[in-house]
């Protein structure tokens, strides 16, 4: 029988996973249920057939897998709303909660459940994610169903837990931070002559096409780069003067700045 999978709190991120999860075909409508308490807003995945309701238990006690996609603040509430219905022999937890640690998660379970926490991005809908997990106390059989499950949505890296902070820098604002970077290529595609659509068609795919040749050839980007930059180009000096503006240390001190945001408790 397949293992049934709760998403509390289908925000942004949590429908996201529901529609990843639909798409692969890792899981089917009718073992997937998701929570939020303006059910309205989850009509899309009421349609498809997934079980759609504000009772966090009752979905809780349906499932065999319990995602937890609240902001950091809920989860002491919503924790102890579901604690009831949790049995430790049967719930494995996900969290993909930013900043919340396995060992405060480990308290407010009183140690019962296996734990995963878990730092996709919003790519996870179109199973494109970049996820770092790590596990305490699961069995052979949880660790697989996770690792499969977020392989089926994107690419998965276990790290140690010291490390979480950092990934969600990296991986999940930086779906955000790739956004930036390609609307300014439409701004500036604009200023040079295209029209908005057809800018941000040639930044989305040219940015996809960048990142594909270093997962695919396994270079360096000063590797890639150099095919480019032809002697005494257009590619070198509009490179140069984007570096001369502070392009790469603007992106390093944003990524910083976002760290130390997490590290001081948001
Ligand atoms: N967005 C992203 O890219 C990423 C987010 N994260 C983390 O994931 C978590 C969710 O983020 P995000 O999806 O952006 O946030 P959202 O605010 O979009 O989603 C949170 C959802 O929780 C629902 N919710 C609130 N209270 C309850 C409740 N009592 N019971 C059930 N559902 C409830 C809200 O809906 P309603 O108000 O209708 O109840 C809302 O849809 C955060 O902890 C964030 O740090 C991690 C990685 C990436
Ligand atoms: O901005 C945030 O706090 C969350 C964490 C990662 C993505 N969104």
């Amino acid at each position: 029988m397949m293992s049934k999978i709760a998403i509390i709190g289908g925000g942004n991120l949590g429908s996201a996973i529901a529609e990843g999860l639909l798409s692969s075909g890792f899981t089917t409508p009718d073992n997937l249920y998701v929570t939020r308490r303006n059910t309205s807003l989850l009509e899309g995945l009421k349609a498809k057939g997934v079980h759609v309701l504000s009772d966090n238990q009752k979905a809780s006690a349906s499932a065999d897998y319990i995602i937890l996609a609240i902001k950091p603040f809920q989860v002491s509430e919503i924790i102890h709303e579901i604690s009831p219905v949790l049995e430790g022999n049967r719930h494995t937890l996900i969290s993909v909660v930013t900043g919340v640690w396995i060992q405060d998660l480990v308290e407010l379970t009183a140690g019962k459940l296996p734990i995963v926490r878990a730092m996709p991005n919003t790519a996870i809908a179109i199973q494109e994610s970049m996820t770092c997990t790590c596990m305490h106390k699961v069995t052979e059989t949880q660790q697989k169903f996770v690792t499969d499950l977020f392989n089926q949505l994107g690419k998965t890296v276990e790290i140690d837990e010291k490390l979480m902070d950092a990934a969600t820098v990296l991986g999940a604002c930086g779906t955000a931070f790739a956004m930036r970077y390609i609307r300014a290529n439409i701004q500036g595609g604009v200023e040079i002559g295209f029209n908005a659509k057809v800018a941000a068609v040639i930044a989305a795919q040219t940015v996809k096409g960048a990142a594909d040749l270093l997962l695919q050839h396994h270079t360096h980007p000063e590797q890639e780069i150099d095919k480019v930059t032809t002697p005494k180009g257009c590619t070198i000096a509009g490179l140069n003067e984007m570096e001369h503006r502070g392009l790469s240390s603007s992106i390093i001190r944003g990524i910083t700045t976002s760290y130390k945001k997490i590290v001081e408790k948001m």
